[in-house]
Parts: C-alpha cells; structure tokens; sequence
C-alpha cells in the first residue's frame, strides 16, 4: 500500500511517536510525506519514505496530486484544529480528494491507530484490486 504521512507543526512529535510505534507495520509499505513531517519521522525511525515539498510549499498538492492519480492508499494527516495555516486551502483540496476518491483518512490519532491495525488486518486490501482495475482500464 502506498501510504501518505503529513502533520501539522503542533502535531508533528504526535506522528512521530505515532510512526516509532508501529514501525513495524509501516516498513511493510511505501511511505511518503511532505518534507518536514518525513525529516522527522526519518530521525526517528529506520523508516524509508518519498519526501515531497514542504506542505506550504506544495507538498499537499503533491499528495493530493497522488490520490487523483489512484496512486495513494492511505493517507495519515495529523491536523491542527487550533492554528492558522497559510496554505489552508491546499489542506481542504488534500482531505477534499480522499473524499471524491473514496481515500481512508485519519485526522487524528485515534483514528490513525484504527486505520493502521485495520491495513495490518488486510482490511485495506480492496484497495488492490481498486488500483488494478484502474491499471487494466489504462492499458486497453
Ligand atoms: O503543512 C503541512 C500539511 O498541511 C505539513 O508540511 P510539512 O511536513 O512540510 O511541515
């Protein structure tokens, strides 16, 4: 599964607690992050993961640029209810993409920690076949 870590800068020793502990699940997956979130989960962990830009500076478009293209399986986004962030309207557009696209999003960690042990479970696995049809589709 193609899996999507970002978080927020009052959230960010959350995921990183967060990744630390199921370590072992993660690293059975393919990670990627906006920079700042990933940096940091990288210290912390022997985790590999695809760094985009800096949220502010893009990298939630990225993401969300992987999601309309059927390439994101999970996305892990720890949001700050409390602060103002600059790049407000790429947030709506990332968690606004998981919905059109029917993506399973965690927007906290209560809800990370259901979503993971759900992927670790094989709960996710239809996704497969989601991203499969979608590869037969292109080539016809
Ligand atoms: O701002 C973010 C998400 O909206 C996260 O970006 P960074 O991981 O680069 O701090």
């Amino acid at each position: 599964m193609n899996i999507a870590c970002i978080a927020h800068d009052k959230k960010k020793d959350d995921l990183v607690q967060f990744a630390v502990a199921y370590e072992r699940i993660l690293s059975g997956h393919s990670l990627f992050a906006t920079g700042t979130t990933g940096t940091r989960i990288i210290e912390a962990t022997n985790l590999n993961m695809h760094l985009f830009r800096s949220g502010p500076l893009g990298g939630d478009q990225q993401i969300g640029s992987m999601i309309a293209e059927n390439k994101m399986d999970l996305v892990l986004f720890f949001r700050d209810p409390l602060t103002a962030q600059p790049h407000e309207p790429d947030i709506n557009a990332l968690i606004r993409l998981c919905d059109v696209y029917s993506i399973p999003l965690a927007t906290n960690m209560a809800t990370a920690e259901i979503l993971v042990a759900a992927l670790n479970r094989g709960d996710l696995e239809w996704r497969n076949l989601v991203r499969g049809g979608e590869r037969l589709n292109n080539e016809e």
